[in-house]
């Protein structure tokens, strides 16, 4: 008999979500063999082969799972949903440390993909030149960004690189996946948490520098940032980094226009793609 954990309530992703955030609740102490038989049209016989190609032992349950086991299955079950009848992620949210190159992939997408969404957050800072109010950022002072987290309008916010605030317009986010389209955002990774809390069906992508060199080799190279500032956002970058594992998924940034396509790829009808 199914185990009762990925019914059609819940998607077995986040029933892998609660498991790894909470090892010994209801969902951790649940046996990865359960949880894979839990998904629909996965038997036992299959359950165990999938188990074997990921490295899993049959006793192990969802909690006891080691670091890359648990971003294997969430992988393979991300793929697996996907390819038997996901109607692509709604809503993506593309993160990752400075200088990663989130803002060139954004505008990449914004360029190549028409049909892509971004959402457009309101900013504190100042317009920088070329920039355009409501395509680049709704620029707003102090008081109107005061008033719009009071008035619950923004779906998160934050102060990023301890300088100015940023923050998501929630409306705009909603109406889009009301509509049934996706929606892109582009933001810090504290942003990024706060819309896991917010809406945990949300898919989170983590966007990696090819090395640690290049990373510093494209912020010293924008050169937007004074060497002090460059350091303390290095420091930053070390501990964000670390966060990699809450992300669903992973791109590497070796160069944008393949970037773009694997977040763009997320966000897709995938139906049959495995
Ligand atoms: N794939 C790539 N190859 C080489 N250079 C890149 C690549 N992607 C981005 N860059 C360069 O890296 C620098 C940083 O990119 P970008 O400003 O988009 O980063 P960001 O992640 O948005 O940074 P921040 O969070 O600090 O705003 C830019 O000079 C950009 O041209
Ligand atoms: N938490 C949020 N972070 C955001 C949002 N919009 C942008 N950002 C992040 O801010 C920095 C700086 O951006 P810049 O345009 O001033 O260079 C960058 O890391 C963005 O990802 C938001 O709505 N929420």
């Amino acid at each position: 008999m199914k185990a009762d954990v990925a019914s059609a309530a819940r998607s077995p992703l986040d029933v892998l979500r609660e498991a790894y955030a909470s090892p010994e609740g209801v969902e951790g102490r649940l046996r990865v063999s359960e949880f894979l038989t839990s998904i629909p049209a996965i038997g036992a016989t299959k359950s165990s082969r999938i188990m074997h190609e990921l490295q899993i032992s049959t006793s192990k349950r969802l909690g006891g799972l080691g670091r890359l086991q648990r971003r294997r299955l969430r992988e393979f079950v991300a793929d697996w949903v996907a390819a038997h009848g996901g109607t692509g992620d709604r809503l993506v949210v593309l993160a990752g440390p400075t200088a990663v190159g989130k803002g060139t992939v954004a505008s990449y997408i914004r360029r190549h993909y028409p049909d892509v969404q971004l959402s457009v957050s309101a900013t504190t800072r100042a317009p920088r030149p070329g920039e355009v109010e409501g395509e680049s950022y709704f620029f707003v002072d102090d008081a109107e960004f005061d008033r719009m987290i009071a008035a619950g309008e923004l779906l998160e916010w934050a102060t990023v690189h301890n300088a100015f605030r940023y923050g998501t317009p929630r409306a705009a986010v909603e109406r889009a996946i009301a509509a049934g389209n996706s929606v892109l955002l582009e933001i810090d990774i504290q942003g990024a948490r706060s819309v896991r809390r917010a809406m945990p069906d949300a898919t989170l992508v983590f966007l990696l520098p090819p090395s640690w060199e290049e990373l510093v080799r494209r912020l010293v190279g924008r050169g937007t940032e004074s060497p002090g500032e460059q350091q303390r956002r290095l420091e930053t970058a070390k501990i964000e980094l670390a966060a990699v594992d809450e992300f669903d998924h992973q791109v590497v940034n070796h160069d944008v226009a393949d970037a773009a396509q694997k977040v763009v790829d997320l966000m897709r009808p995938r139906k049959g793609r495995r």
